[in-house]
Formats: C-alpha cells, sequence, structure tokens
C-alpha cells in the first residue's frame, strides 16, 4: 500500500483542536477526523471528542507501524530437513476497504536448507507485514514470498485464520465466520496442508 504525501494543499488553520507539536503529516490527519467527525453530525467540542482525532491518528499510526527487519540466521550445521513450525502467532491487520481491523493467527513454517532463522523472526515478520492496509490473501503471500526470498528454504508455509471486524461487528454480521488463507512453496507446494495439520497433530 503506497502512502501519498501532498502536504502542499493543506490548510494548517484548518487543523481543529490539533496539538501544536504533531508532525505536519499529523496535523492534517488530526484535522481530517476532525472533519470526519463534524461531517457524521458530532461536536468536535464536546470534552469527550477533543482529544480524539489525536488519539484516532495515534492508533492509525500505531497499527500501521513497520518495524524493520532482521532476519537473524544460522548455519544448518547439522542438515535438520524437517518441517519448522511456529503455530498460534497472533495478528492485528487494517482491512484496506473498511479500514477496521483482522485480526487472528498465523501458522508460519519452513523447510530448511543450508540456514536456520531465528524462530522469533516469523513472528516479527507476520508482524511487519500486517502493519498496512491489507487483504488477508495478500498478507499471506507477501510473509511467503518474503521468507522464500530472504532465506532460500526447501519450502514455505504461510495460514492465516481471522476474524474480519468488517464482516463480523457491521454489514455480513456474521461474528462467527473465520477467513482462512494459505500460501505453500517449494516442497511444502503439494503436500502443504497436511504437513501442516500432522504437524499440529503432534503438537
Ligand atoms: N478478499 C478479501 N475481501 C475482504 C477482505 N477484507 C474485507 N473484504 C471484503 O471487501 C468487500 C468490500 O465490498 P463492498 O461491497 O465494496 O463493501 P460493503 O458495501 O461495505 O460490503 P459489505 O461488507 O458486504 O457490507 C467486502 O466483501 C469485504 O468482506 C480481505 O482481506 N480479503
Ligand atoms: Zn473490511
Amino acid at each position: 500500500m503506497s502512502l501519498v504525501h501532498d502536504h502542499d494543499e493543506f490548510d494548517l488553520d484548518h487543523a481543529v483542536g490539533v496539538v501544536a507539536t504533531a508532525s505536519l503529516p499529523d496535523r492534517r490527519a488530526e484535522a481530517a477526523v476532525s472533519d470526519l467527525l463534524l461531517a457524521l453530525g458530532f461536536d468536535v467540542a464536546d470534552p469527550d471528542l477533543v482529544e480524539t482525532p489525536r488519539r484516532v491518528v495515534a492508533s492509525f499510526r500505531e497499527l500501521l507501524h513497520r518495524e524493520p527487519l532482521t532476519m537473524t540466521t544460522f548455519p544448518n550445521e547439522e542438515g535438520y530437513d524437517e518441517l519448522v513450525l511456529v503455530r498460534e502467532i497472533p495478528f492485528t491487520s487494517l482491512c484496506a476497504h473498511h479500514l477496521l481491523p483482522f485480526r487472528g493467527v498465523a501458522h508460519v513454517g519452513y523447510l530448511p536448507a543450508e540456514r536456520l532463522l531465528g524462530l522469533s523472526k516469523l513472528a516479527r515478520v507476520v508482524e511487519h507485514f500486517a502493519g498496512d492496509l491489507q487483504l488477508q490473501e495478500r498478507l499471506t503471500v507477501q510473509i511467503a514470498d518474503f521468507l522464500a526470498s530472504e532465506l532460500a528454504p526447501n519450502g514455505v508455509g504461510v495460514v492465516l485464520e481471522a476474524e474480519h471486524l468488517c464482516m463480523s461487528i457491521r454489514g455480513a454480521n456474521a461474528p462467527t465466520a473465520r477467513t482462512q488463507t494459505a500460501r505453500f512453496t517449494g516442497a511444502l507446494a503439494e503436500h502443504g496442508w497436511e504437513r501442516f495439520r500432522d504437524a499440529s497433530r503432534h503438537g
């Protein structure tokens, strides 16, 4: 998701109730939140709402933040060649269509080749790509493709299971619905689902 920064047309005087120390993009975003609240018929001077634009922008910044990734790897001296699977990695992302969260768990695994990856890095990769306006399918593919290219393993598998708030608290109103997506590459392309299921059964 690419960000657009066109500050030129921004009228600072228009920024209602914003903190003077906020950066220009944040002041612009806060003014926009304030405008949205006004347009929805809310009194932005209400004590409950005065700080809301700042809080909303800070929340979005937090949810859309991406930590740089450091992929610590180790030589696979013993030639470990079974599946390495980290299950139930929790994640929260924002759906690109409604800006509402979707959240759930990721199961991420790979078949090692020359290098072993620091285990926490699997969770960090999920967190990194979740920090964007996303589609669950795209998030799944981005995690898998990144691991495949960085680690050059014999195969990668990524399964995501998530609740989309846009579908559970509004719209279709299906609170029990869970969306499952998957990407299996290399030697996991053919029997990835079975390999993951077997590993979970013995876990
Ligand atoms: N494929 C995919 N669709 C998603 C994802 N997150 C949300 N959506 C869907 O995006 C679609 C947007 O459809 P629209 O008809 O434009 O939006 P809407 O009028 O709010 O639709 P409803 O959600 O059905 O009320 C909806 O069907 C959402 O369920 C996602 O991660 N992947
Ligand atoms: Zn949505």
